[in-house]
């Protein structure tokens, strides 16, 4: 490999504090496949400093009108107390993103109203929910005042990990409702903001661990996933009819709202500001695609072995479709002597911490997983996604089955785990048949992008192209 793109994909990993503790108290869990992270947000910070090409192209891209990231406006002119500005001048933040300075706005006025906000992937969604609910905590009384829900255990840990840096300059207090987590016979639940997965949350709620008295905040993350009756949605429901009807702020993000969920979403949250995107703006420009023609199934596993060097040059996630598909090829990578981890819904709760939290720190490179963490996870030294298994609709069906769909939803959550922020990032889809070529030109189309084709067996052209991709 040569070296010149080392100083983008290496940058200096701290290792992140233990997110909040847990201990538990096991309830059945509903989420779907997930991953997750630990976000030492001053790593991040550290990545942007330190690199001038990253540092560049962060500062080019806020100025740029046409951006995401860019915003007229300071975090002072948003109206935020002075301690969270601290906690963000803290990260590392110096501007907002576009959708951090329109939403905050509209967020923080009096009297509260309801938000259905889109923007793409890796473009600050989090931040601007996790500051509302900040700025509308009255620490003075030590009650649950907000409430904040997403479709993993992996997620819930990154957002918290969030609420804690931003409000470290507050006496925030909080809690998690995940799986395991909260010591045995906890009976009462005081913290002013409790983040979790919707199970756990309602299990929460029935016994009245938590009063939701005082709750006058509700976010959903990943908020068409978490709405969708295919997806969290009954479970998400059951949350909402237990928090109380009047007085709460419903909020509402993503980076996707297909048609089917957008109507039930307006119900869900009432006469709501909206942001929203239109299709062709869905996917990031930083985020090259690319296709690798294989032969077959077997082939597959080949090419995915013959580019891991590539996938090591920074970090790399692996999609299958299927558990036992990453369960599979990481235990023949494995055994064939190459570094790899697997993740997926069917490990345990503390393994899954395990697993995630290694990633994140950067000891494993790459992640073999399902769509347990194609939603939301965000670690900057991703810079490779592989569709080892093209995304279909119906996660459990019949990948071989005719009508098997492409899901694009997914397929815009699982590239976007790369190119966070501005940085850049490069996804390969494997397809392998007259089936799986037409899934991925559904998708070509359906997002009006093109993707381009690597051959598989010329290798050094292969890093080339790569390697422009992410200059
Ligand atoms: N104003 C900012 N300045 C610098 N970095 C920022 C700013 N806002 C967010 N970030 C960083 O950008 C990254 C992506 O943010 P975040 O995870 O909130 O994206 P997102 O929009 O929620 O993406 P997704 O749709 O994938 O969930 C994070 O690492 C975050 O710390």
């Amino acid at each position: 490999m040569e070296k010149d793109a080392d100083g983008f994909y290496t940058p200096r990993l701290e290792a992140s504090a233990p997110l909040a503790q847990a201990e538990s108290k096991g309830t059945k869990e509903e989420e779907e496949e997930q991953p997750e992270p630990i976000p030492s947000s001053s790593s991040r910070t550290d990545l942007i400093a330190s690199t001038f090409e990253v540092t560049v192209t962060l500062a080019d891209q806020q100025t740029d009108p046409n951006s995401p990231l860019f915003s007229a406006k300071t975090f002072e002119e948003l109206g935020l107390h002075q301690d969270l500005l601290k906690g963000l001048y803290d990260l590392g933040f110096s501007k907002p993103s576009k959708i951090q300075e329109r939403a905050l706005p509209l967020l923080l006025a009096n009297p509260p109203q309801n938000m259905i906000g889109q923007s793409q992937s890796g473009t600050g969604k989090t931040a601007a929910f996790v500051l509302t609910m900040l700025s509308r905590v009255d620490f003075s009384k030590n009650k649950t005042q907000a409430l904040c829900l997403a479709p993993s255990r992996e997620l819930a840990r990154q957002i918290m990990s969030v609420v804690v840096a931003m409000g470290k300059f507050t006496p925030v207090q909080t809690e998690y409702a995940i799986k395991d987590n909260l010591p045995k016979g906890t009976s009462r639940i005081t913290a002013h903001i409790v983040v979790g997965t919707p199970g756990t949350m309602t299990d929460l709620l029935r016994r009245k661990v938590i009063d939701t008295s005082e709750v006058k905040v509700f976010v959903l993350d990943e908020a068409d996933n978490m709405l969708d009756q295919d997806g969290l949605g009954d479970q998400t429901l059951r949350v909402k009819n237990l928090i109380p009807r009047t007085g709460v702020q419903i909020i509402l993000f993503s980076a996707t709202f297909p048609d089917h969920v957008r109507n039930f979403a307006s119900k869900f949250a009432p006469s709501a500001n909206k942001i929203e995107l239109q299709r062709e703006e869905l996917s990031v420009e930083g985020i090259r695609q690319f296709y690798m023609d294989c032969r077959n199934e077997d082939h597959k596993y080949d090419i995915l072995v013959s580019l891991y060097q590539l996938l090591t040059i920074g970090q790399s996630i692996i999609f299958c479709q299927h558990r036992h598909t990453a369960d599979r090829i990481s235990q023949r990578m494995s055994a064939e002597g190459h570094k790899v981890a697997s993740l997926h819904g069917a490990k345990d709760a503390g393994e899954r911490d395990a697993i995630i939290d290694n990633f994140r720190e950067g000891r494993d490179k790459v992640l073999i997983t399902t769509n347990v963490i194609a939603r939301g996870i965000d670690i900057m030294q991703v810079n490779m996604v592989v569709n080892y298994d093209l995304p279909l609709m119906n996660e459990r069906g019949n990948q071989h089955s005719h009508d098997a769909r492409p899901d694009v939803e997914t397929y815009i959550h699982r590239i976007g785990r790369t190119g966070r922020f501005g940085r850049k990032g490069i996804s390969i889809n494997f397809v392998h048949d007259r089936q799986t070529w037409s899934q991925m030109e559904e998708i070509e189309k359906t997002l009006g992008k093109k993707i381009i084709r690597i051959e598989t067996n010329d290798l050094e052209e292969m890093e080339k192209k790569m390697k422009k991709a992410l200059k």
